[in-house]
């Protein structure tokens, strides 16, 4: 039977003569239609080839195709070539696509197909323009996805995990809150239960986004592989900083990971930290990881602003000068750093004049970290005293020159009560805890590239050191040695930093 057989009920002299007779013209016809089907699919794949194409492109495409056209039309037999390729063209197009030896570019299954064009529509409120004068535009709502995503990935379990699309020329992509109604609403459509890099690229109009895999949890604190000055405060991206460092993990053992490290010391320019996070997402955490890491070649002394013992472990070693947790003990400490910062400058002054080195105890690095300052602050208001972060002035302005450290957390309700020296001096920045994007620019002073982290684990956030970007951050475990709670292992890593006892810690030294 002719592949373009009719199905034909009953039966008959002249119903079997017509049969045959339409059966005979459709087998003479079939090359005709294969050459009409391959001729349309070709004339579509044009289209689409078309509407994909960046604005700024077609014009030197039509000139390209003019060109060829033209060089086509003077060589000699060109336009019987041209004719001859075409028909070939429109053959192998327009063949029979049923069988197995079609070899499409493979597009989205249907449900990757309707994820798509959901994305797309969600997006048509931020690119569209009311009145485009374009009688196609990239967003509309009658719209389909194929005119604005040039690329996309889906993951394993059919979420889409990459995109790559293009945005129309009058979207306002400078402005961070544009940018952020994007972002979120590409987050929301792809998943909210994952993490995402978005990569604008105000030149070429075109964001790029991509779902990125949770940081790994399993460091705990160990002695890391750092050189004098050095600190690290977490690890990140293997692709967003050039180094990494050996390291212990959880689960997998021996390891090479990217860590962020934060350097201090008289030629940082960066030499003070603030950390903000919300309750229990891991600063006092943070600043047990600095302090044992401090310890190492320098001294330190702690503040605890909301007096929860969390640094209690520290009292009486080796290297820590005091642990103060009241509203006095944090005066006199404070009081104490002035004085030590400006004695150390004066020697460091002297020694300069007389064409010395300063002396090794006034180049010993000095740490001084403050966890919750704006409780201390609050106390000293209501008793009608000077408040106390005033007199952190001295050693945020002068400490770098001084080998003073200063390394403050505060959660984001205390934000308000931070002092003006503290905002302006602390150029190293950590945000800790599930924040959104709003609240994490407001302390690094840029919006992050990645979305907010939904279901954050403690001690993980976003650091940026200084004009530096905006790294992932996952915090090393670092956990109270007297905290039950805290896993075995992670409480003895840490006893196991902790420097000598030398005997009770007595008042700050005068
Ligand atoms: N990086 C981390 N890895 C594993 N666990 C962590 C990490 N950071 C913090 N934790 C755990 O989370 C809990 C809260 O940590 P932490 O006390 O440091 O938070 P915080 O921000 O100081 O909050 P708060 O001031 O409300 O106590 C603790 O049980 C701690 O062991």
């Amino acid at each position: 039977m002719s592949r373009w057989a009719l199905p034909w009920r009953g039966g008959g002299g002249v119903r079997q003569l017509l049969r045959a007779g339409t059966d005979g013209a459709l087998d003479m016809l079939y090359p005709l239609l294969v050459l009409a089907r391959g001729a349309a699919r070709l004339a579509s794949l044009a289209r689409e080839r078309w509407s994909r194409m960046p604005g700024e492109k077609r014009g030197p495409a039509l000139f390209l195709a003019a060109a060829c056209g033209l060089v086509l039309w003077l060589m000699p037999y060109g336009p019987a070539l041209a004719a001859v390729s075409l028909v070939t063209a429109a053959a192998w197009y327009g063949r029979d696509r049923t069988g197995p030896a079609v070899h499409e570019v493979p597009g989205p299954a249907e449900d990757e197909d309707e994820r798509l064009q959901a994305v797309y529509e969600a997006l048509v409120p931020c690119f569209a323009m009311a009145d485009d004068p374009h009688p196609e535009p990239m967003y509309a709502h009658d719209g389909g996805w194929e005119r604005a995503f040039e690329d996309y990935e889906f993951c394993a379990e059919g979420r889409l995990c990459a995109l790559l699309l293009r945005y129309p020329a009058h979207f306002r992509d400078g402005e961070p809150e544009e940018r952020l109604r994007v972002e979120r609403l590409l987050a929301a459509k792809s998943g909210r239960a994952r993490e995402y890099r978005f990569a604008w690229d105000e030149e070429h109009n075109r964001l790029g986004m991509r779902a990125l895999e949770p940081l790994p949890t399993g460091i705990g604190a160990q002695p890391f592989v750092t050189a004098p000055g050095e600190t690290v405060l977490g690890f990140t991206d293997g692709d967003a900083v050039r180094r990494t460092v050996p390291v212990e993990v959880a689960e997998l053992g021996a390891a090479d990971m990217p860590p962020v490290v934060w350097r201090t010391g008289a030629r940082s320019t960066e030499p003070h930290l603030l950390a903000m996070g919300t309750p229990g997402s891991g600063t006092s955490t943070l600043l047990r990881s600095v302090a044992l890491q401090a310890l190492r070649r320098g001294e330190v002394l702690v503040v605890d602003g909301d007096g929860g013992g969390e640094f209690a472990c520290l009292a009486g070693r080796h290297g820590v000068l005091a642990v103060e947790s009241s509203l006095p003990g944090a005066m006199a400490s404070f009081e104490w750093v002035v004085r030590e910062t400006e004695r150390r400058l004066t020697a460091a002054c002297r020694a300069r004049q007389a064409g010395e080195q300063p002396p090794e105890e006034a180049r010993r690095p000095l740490w001084l970290l403050v966890d919750r300052p704006a409780v201390l602050s609050h106390l000293a208001r209501s008793e009608g005293r000077r408040d106390p972060q005033e007199l952190l002035q001295v050693p945020l302005r002068h400490g770098r020159a001084a080998g003073v450290s200063v390394v403050i957390a505060e959660q984001f309700e205390g934000a308000e009560d931070l002092g003006q020296a503290v905002r302006a001096y602390t150029r190293a920045r950590v945000v800790l805890g599930a924040v959104s994007r709003e609240q994490a620019r407001a302390v690094l002073g840029e919006v992050p590239q990645t979305g907010p982290v939904p279901q954050a684990p403690p001690g993980r956030g976003l650091a940026r050191l200084g004009d530096g970007p905006v790294l992932r951050l996952q915090v090393p475990a670092t956990p109270d040695p007297f905290d039950e709670g805290a896993g075995e292992a992670e409480r003895r890593a840490v006893l196991a930093l902790l420097p000598e006892r030398v005997g009770v810690s007595g008042p700050v030294p005068g």
